[in-house]
């Protein structure tokens, strides 16, 4: 099976979506393989997981940590682990089908055809495609990128975007270990980092569609940390700005890159 896609999807308490989750994307045209990094979900969303396993050895893949450690930090592992396994397109997505899969071929079009660097799924191109979400959570949405453009000036409709194709180039050029953030403001910083770095965006317009099983992992403390991520992410890239990853490769010397990976996360476990 070629390395070329890898779908990272961080789950927690999802039981209610994983199978139809894996079916999708298996049966998806294009070969995209599935990586699963489930932060011990009580629900046994990992047991499903592991079935499926059975059938898909070379396709889909399941790291499990301990505790509900953040979106952010569970991407971080996912895409520390692409990088490592030679993955070309890697790509973000939740588990709750707000993000149709078969959008997952028109991301990959735009950075493989097109030829960007980073594609985001955008809700806000023509207006706001947004179905069943309450009123109140889509305005918040909408209004936290315009907060976002107004204070960074990234020029991306849709900063809390959570369905993306990244280049591997790009992960390979950020200094993944510095992104700080662990809810959504997770994904604002990685536009931001990915925007300041040079690296060439396009907006995929898609229509995000609210779960009908399971629920919504946001928070207030989710919420103040994008607030206030924001403005200190600015600061931050007035005093030092962003600067490409000059290592080799964040993972050229496996071996003990490796051991430092399992080191980083001891509650971790890869099947
Ligand atoms: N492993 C892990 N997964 C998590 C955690 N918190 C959430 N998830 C998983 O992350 C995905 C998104 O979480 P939801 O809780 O469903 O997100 P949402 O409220 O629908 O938020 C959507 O909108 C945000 C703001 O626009 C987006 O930033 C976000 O990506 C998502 O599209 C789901 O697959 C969920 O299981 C965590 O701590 N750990």
């Amino acid at each position: 099976m070629l390395k070329e896609k890898i779908v990272i999807v961080p789950t927690y308490n999802e039981v209610e979506n994983i199978q139809e989750l894996i079916d999708t994307v298996m049966f998806l045209e294009g070969d995209f393989n599935l990586l699963i990094i489930d932060d011990g979900s009580p629900d046994g969303t990992a047991k499903i997981v592991k079935e499926n396993q059975k059938n898909y050895p070379d396709r889909l893949f399941l790291i499990q940590r301990k505790g509900k450690l953040g979106l952010g930090t569970a991407y971080i592992t996912g895409f520390k682990w692409s990088i490592q396994n030679d993955y070309q397109y890697i790509f973000e997505m939740d588990a709750d089908f707000s993000h149709n899969p078969a959008d997952l071929i028109r991301l990959y079009e735009a950075c493989h055809k097109d030829g960007f660097d980073l594609a985001i799924g955008s809700r806000y191109i023509t207006g706001v495609n947004v179905v069943n979400w309450p009123i109140g959570r889509v305005l918040m949405s909408y209004f936290a990128s315009v907060y976002v453009k107004f204070i960074t000036g990234l020029p991306v409709k849709d900063a809390t975007a959570g369905f993306k194709c990244y280049k591997r180039r790009v992960l390979e050029g950020m200094k993944l270990d510095k992104i700080k953030f662990i809810g959504y403001a997770f994904q604002i910083e990685m536009k931001f980092t990915a925007w300041k770095l040079g690296f060439q965006i396009k907006e995929v317009p898609i229509i995000f569609t609210d779960r009908t099983k399971g629920t919504s992992k946001m928070s207030k403390g989710i919420f103040k940390e994008a607030i206030f991520g924001v403005i200190s992410m600015k600061i931050k890239s007035i005093i030092s700005p962003y600067k490409l990853n000059q290592s080799e490769s964040i993972l050229s010397d496996q071996p003990s890159k490796l051991r430092e990976l399992e080191q980083e996360s001891p509650a971790s476990s890869i099947d």
